[in-house]
């Protein structure tokens, strides 16, 4: 129970709802027990005026009429205040649980990349939906159905004990049966229905992978291999369905079982006292009546530890990742003025997951509107370098300047709200053009998400979709071509008209024609911005101020492209093997 006691500070946030949720439910099993008194008296009237008791018919006829009356009465208002309980209850469940989602979901917003790297997408989901689900089940039904069970024994028993105490004491006898068969029958099912669920999500699994590789599979031909495996997760998850429901099946038949011997015993043993004239016949119809109410809260006693126990495992899933700290944290308050200058000095840096070092005693400076265009064979740490600069992740060793200032002790937010990036796989969203464009400054106007998508030379591609910025995007939307979504990325980025504007290899799915046209809009939007270039193509670095060549983590060229194309070397050769490419 010690991870649920997380949620107490939502209890005490919802305490009022909870303290009158659990008056409702004393008033509501309350009336509920008033029904198998006022049919007691019945009976107890009809047996009196047939041993003759009572002599006068109209006098019964008007006890009966006014018996019937309050049964109504206490039925319906009873019914009342059960939906006032599930209300009060239910809703508060709600409640806590949009509260919890909130907290994880702001919790992953602070969350740094790295994180993101050791944790798979599938498990952050489950976090939020599946596990904040089963801890509702604690905080909504466990609770309430545990109320229930506790105000319907003190109060049932009571009236019991009153009644007749030797008659209470047989009935009650199945009942710890009842409850232990019932706890160990649970566990079988809730033992099932978890292997279920695995084999569900096993499925679900297997399917999205296949419909998001069915190119991959369609072009390979081998559907009919996919369609083996598929049969087989299918038949083991049909296999499991079949054990929990045999457990299933079990459970009424257990119930109705123990709800039958307790009423045996209720008419044997009541039936003994009625004949030695120690009761009245309306009392074995109440004690029959208290059987039927009482059983059902035991019977939930092994639904509601499992529900507990399940909350307790979800609920401390959900803690460790609340009580992870983001390695990245804003040291500064204060949204501090960015120009752009930026240095890197003996920069060395090692991913921890993976203890590969990128970067090896890295150093240059960018100033404040200048461009650096940064090339290198593949896995030389060039998308590193961006990674730095964005503070997604903070350097092994060295120190990255911003504006001569340590990059730390930059305010987190001024520094990436002006940096427009366009990655090197573009993502975007299932949304519109004009949407997915406008992501990088939320009140642009019209012509500013148009003049940007001109630059990024997008703009006819739009126009000519029946519904232009309009278009959605995505799954159930328009699929855009490799290039249009690096195009679409780059409007999204110059539209923020940011201090520092990195290019991450974003043209490589662009004709050589369009990447002319797109760096030369670039030149111009560029302009006063500190600019950084990753390609593999000369042609995206020869205008630049600065070219920096990487191999394995180190410089092994800079210079400008005329300085680069006199020296021997990686630049040399790209860029005569690239000339030769433009020839052919
Ligand atoms: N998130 C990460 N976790 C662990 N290692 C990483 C991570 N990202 C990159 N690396 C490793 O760091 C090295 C440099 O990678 P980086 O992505 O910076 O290279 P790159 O020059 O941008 O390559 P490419 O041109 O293919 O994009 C590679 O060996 C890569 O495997």
């Amino acid at each position: 129970m010690k991870a649920l006691q997380y949620l107490n500070k939502y209890f005490s946030k919802y305490k009022w709802r909870i303290i009158i949720g659990l008056l409702i439910t004393i008033l509501s099993k309350i009336l509920t027990l008033q029904v198998p008194k006022l049919i007691r008296n019945s009976f107890n009237v009809v047996e009196d005026y047939l041993k003759e008791n009572i002599t006068n018919l109209e006098e019964v006829k008007h006890q009966l009429l006014i018996n019937v009356l309050l049964i109504i009465g206490v039925a319906l208002l009873g019914g009342f205040f059960t939906f006032l309980m599930r209300q009060t209850i239910i809703v508060t469940s709600r409640l806590i649980e949009f509260d919890l989602k909130n907290e994880i979901y702001q919790q992953y917003q602070r969350l740094s990349l790295n994180f993101y790297k050791k944790n798979r997408t599938g498990d952050l989901m489950n976090r939020i939906s599946e596990d904040v689900s089963k801890v509702r089940m604690y905080v909504g039904p466990a609770i309430m159905y545990s109320m229930n069970m506790i105000v319907l024994f003190v109060v049932g028993f009571t009236q019991m004990v009153r009644v007749d105490p030797k008659l209470t004491l047989y009935t009650l006898i199945p009942f710890p049966l009842l409850s232990i068969s019932i706890f160990i029958l649970s566990k079988v099912i809730h033992k099932r229905s978890t292997i279920v669920q695995q084999y569900l999500s096993k499925l679900t699994t297997y399917n999205q992978e296949f419909f998001s590789g069915i190119n991959v599979v369609k072009s390979y031909g081998i559907e009919a291999s996919i369609i083996k495996d598929f049969d087989q997760i299918a038949d083991e998850s049909k296999q499991k369905n079949i054990n929990l429901q045999k457990a299933n099946a079990l459970f009424f038949p257990l119930m109705i079982l123990l709800i039958g011997i307790s009423n045996l015993i209720v008419i044997y043993i009541g039936g003994l006292q009625y004949i030695n004239g120690e009761i009245q016949s309306g009392v074995i119809i109440e004690f029959i009546m208290y059987v039927n109410i009482l059983t059902w809260p035991v019977a939930v006693v092994g639904w509601v530890t499992s529900m507990i126990q399940q909350a307790e495992a979800s609920q401390a899933r959900i803690n460790e990742f609340l009580q992870e700290e983001p390695e990245i944290t804003n040291n500064n308050q204060e949204l501090t003025e960015i120009n752009g200058k930026i240095t890197f000095k003996n920069v060395t840096f090692t991913y921890d997951d993976t203890n590969i070092t990128a970067l090896k005693n890295i150093s240059f400076i960018v100033n404040e509107g200048e461009t650096l265009a940064i090339l290198g064979k593949t896995g030389s740490g060039k998308s590193t370098i961006i990674e730095l600069i964005s503070r997604l992740y903070d350097v092994t060793e060295g120190e990255i300047l911003l504006d001569d200032k340590p990059i730390e002790q930059g305010n987190l937010d001024a520094i990436r709200n002006q940096i427009g990036f366009v990655p090197q796989d573009p993502f975007l969203f299932s949304d519109t053009i004009e949407n997915n464009i406008k992501f990088g400054k939320e009140d642009a106007t019209e012509d500013e998400i148009i003049n940007a998508a001109k630059n990024a030379d997008v703009h006819k591609n739009i126009i000519d979709f029946p519904k232009g910025y309009k278009t959605i995007l995505g799954e159930r939307g328009v699929t855009l071509s490799g290039g249009q979504k690096q195009r679409v990325s780059i409007a999204r980025a110059i539209i923020k008209q940011p201090k520092i504007l990195i290019f991450d290899d974003c043209l490589s799915a662009v004709d050589t024609e369009t990447e002319e046209k797109i760096l030369s809009n670039l030149e111009r939007v560029s302009k006063n911005k500190t600019t950084f270039i990753i390609s593999h193509r000369v042609s995206s670095a020869k205008n630049a101020d600065k070219i920096i060549v990487l191999d394995d983590g180190k410089i092994i060229q800079q210079g400008t492209h005329n300085q680069l194309i006199t020296e021997k070397g990686y630049y040399k050769d790209l860029y005569q093997q690239q000339l030769l490419e433009k020839e052919i």
